[in-house]
């Protein structure tokens, strides 16, 4: 009994944070029951003999990564990528650099990227290309946030679970600086904890 209270206590959450966050946007709970409709919905796009190869994007989309591969019914295969464009900074640099590549060859493979946020678009967009050359039959992405009024490029997204305004948001694997990833819900990230970035 003392070793479950001590675990929850140590969790990370939004109210530990202080002034560091101006608001919540979406809970924990929130995150949890839209991740189980899209679950259904890709369940429901996919022949059950032809699951598609689940690629995620490091680091960022660890969180849905294992929390919708938990809640998929069929055997879900997992990949990593790993590409960067923010750095320590709330801009994107524009410039997509793979960190880490797959280790499963694409040709003739269903492919489902699963990130947490369309912000953007830079990424995403580019993504999909390199993925859709490397020979895949086909290439969606399912991504847990999208920022609408920061699309710079279109990607065409199958699955998305919120739509949030333009805020820079951290938590359930987004990061500023490294920091929140661990955040059980997502929140705005206050202006003060950033100013003075250029
Ligand atoms: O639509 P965009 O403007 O391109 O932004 C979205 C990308 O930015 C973040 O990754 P980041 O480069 O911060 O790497 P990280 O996942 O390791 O934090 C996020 O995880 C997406 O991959
Ligand atoms: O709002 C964001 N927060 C954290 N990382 C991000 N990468 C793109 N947009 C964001
Ligand atoms: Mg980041």
């Amino acid at each position: 009994m003392v070793v479950v209270a001590r675990r929850y206590s140590s969790c990370m959450d939004a109210k530990d944070l202080g002034d560091e966050l101006s608001k919540i946007l979406v809970t924990e709970e929130q995150l949890r029951t839209r991740l189980a409709e899209m679950a259904r919905q890709i369940e429901a796009d996919y022949p059950a003999d032809r699951p598609p190869l689940l690629v995620g994007v490091l680091k960022g989309a660890v969180m849905v990564m294992a929390d919708l591969a938990r809640e998929l019914r069929f055997h879900a295969e997992m990949d990593w990528m790993a590409v960067s464009s923010y750095g320590a900074s709330t801009k994107s640099s524009g410039v997509v650099r793979i960190l880490k590549d797959l280790d499963t060859a694409l040709e003739g493979r269903d492919v489902l990227i699963v990130e947490d946020i369309i912000d953007s678009g830079l990424t995403l967009a580019w993504l999909k290309e390199n993925l859709e050359s490397r020979g895949a039959k086909s290439v969606r992405i399912c991504t847990m946030l999208r920022k609408p009024d920061a699309a710079k490029v279109e990607v065409d997204v199958a699955y998305v679970g919120f739509d949030i305004p333009t805020d820079f948001v951290v938590g359930y694997g987004l990061d500023y600086a490294e920091r929140y990833r661990n955040l059980r819900d997502v929140g705005v990230l206050a202006p003060h904890v950033y100013a003075g970035e250029d």
